[in-house]
């Protein structure tokens, strides 16, 4: 575990992508003041929370420039996860912050973060309040608990499908499926979190060839669009990306690499786009080998779409069987 906590301090993200597409394409108006606003989920619509009313408890994570809090709105004490981000952080995190307020304030499933409110603090900050997750991540749980069971796995792929599932037919691209961006509280209950990178396609056949996102998690085609006919499938991409994960979880270590070593930009490459995809160890069922290796096919054209994995008998069997 501790070689696993080593690779996952090196920073593998990649820059946002050029500037034409860095604007959201639907501009969010932002509540004007320091108590204002947006609750973007039909639950939550009736009711506004001051920012005023939250009471700071304690850190929960620091992500890529900003820092997520755990609060207790005063009257009801119900507790929330509050991410902030400061009014003079580099345009870049701004940037991500509004591309993933943009995605939550559109987003309600059950296998996606709800986001409780948007404000915008006069001195430039801006904060997203968002149901609390009381387990954190796949990651934490993996360096807290070790590997995963297949039917954890099971349970895992079935609920990271059907959050994807809703993001893809509402034409939204995750691009950076990994455990740390799989939130999980007591009930087991899995969701989809951080869109910081997200894309939204506005029509069926926008290209999506940008470079952002882990770069660990990075399909072949991303990596190197040219080989793959030009442009990519980022709905591919992220079962790619999915297909990593649960192999991680199963292996405790990222599936390219033997444990311990140190993935450098060049490494991962040569390893996604020039090796064959991992292959599970023997320990793995039939069932399990084969949804992992429908995820990870090298062409994007042959990898299976959600709707098709949702059928897959790793995820379709009766979990109680
Ligand atoms: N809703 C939540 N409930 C509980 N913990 C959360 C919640 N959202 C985020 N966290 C914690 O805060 C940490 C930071 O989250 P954040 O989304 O800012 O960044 P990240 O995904 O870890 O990193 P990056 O932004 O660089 O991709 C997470 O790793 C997680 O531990």
């Amino acid at each position: 575990m501790a070689l696993v906590r080593e690779r996952r301090q090196i920073n593998l993200r990649l820059p946002l992508p050029e500037p034409s597409e860095r604007h959201p394409r639907f501009p969010l108006p932002l509540p004007p003041s320091v108590s204002s606003l947006s609750a973007p989920n039909s639950s939550s619509s009736a009711t506004v929370i001051p920012i005023t009313d939250l009471e700071k408890l304690n850190v929960l994570g620091h992500g890529n420039g900003g820092t997520v809090y755990k609060v207790q709105h005063k009257r009801t004490s119900e507790i929330y996860a509050l991410k902030l981000v400061h009014g003079d952080s580099e345009p870049t995190v701004r940037r991500q912050v509004f591309r993933e307020m943009e995605i939550l304030r559109r987003t309600d499933s059950p296998h996606i973060v709800r986001c409780d409110g948007i404000y915008e603090m006069p001195s430039g900050d801006i904060a997203i309040l968002m149901e609390y997750m009381d387990l954190g991540t796949l990651d934490t749980l993996l360096q807290r608990n070790g590997t995963f069971t297949e039917s954890a796995l099971a349970d895992v792929a079935r609920q990271v499908l059907s959050g994807l599932s809703y993001l893809h037919s509402h034409k939204i691209i995750h691009r950076d499926i990994k455990p740390s961006n799989l939130l999980v509280n007591n009930k087991m209950e899995v969701k989809i979190s951080d869109f910081g990178v997200s894309k939204i396609m506005c029509r069926t056949l926008d290209a999506c060839n940008s470079y952002v996102g882990t770069c660990a998690y990075m399909s072949p085609e991303r990596f190197d669009p040219d080989a793959y006919g030009g442009n990519y499938n980022g709905y591919a991409g992220d079962i790619w990306s999915l297909g990593l994960t649960l192999f991680e979880l199963y292996v405790g270590h990222f599936p390219f690499l033997p444990p311990g070593q140190r993935p450098d930009w060049a490494t991962l490459m040569c390893a996604i786009c020039f090796a064959d995809p991992p292959s599970l160890p023997e320990t793995a069922s039939e069932e399990f080998r084969s949804f992992v290796e429908c995820c990870l096919q090298k062409e994007s054209s042959k990898r299976w779409t959600v709707a098709q994995l949702l059928s897959h008998p790793f995820v379709c069997k009766d979990p109680c069987l």
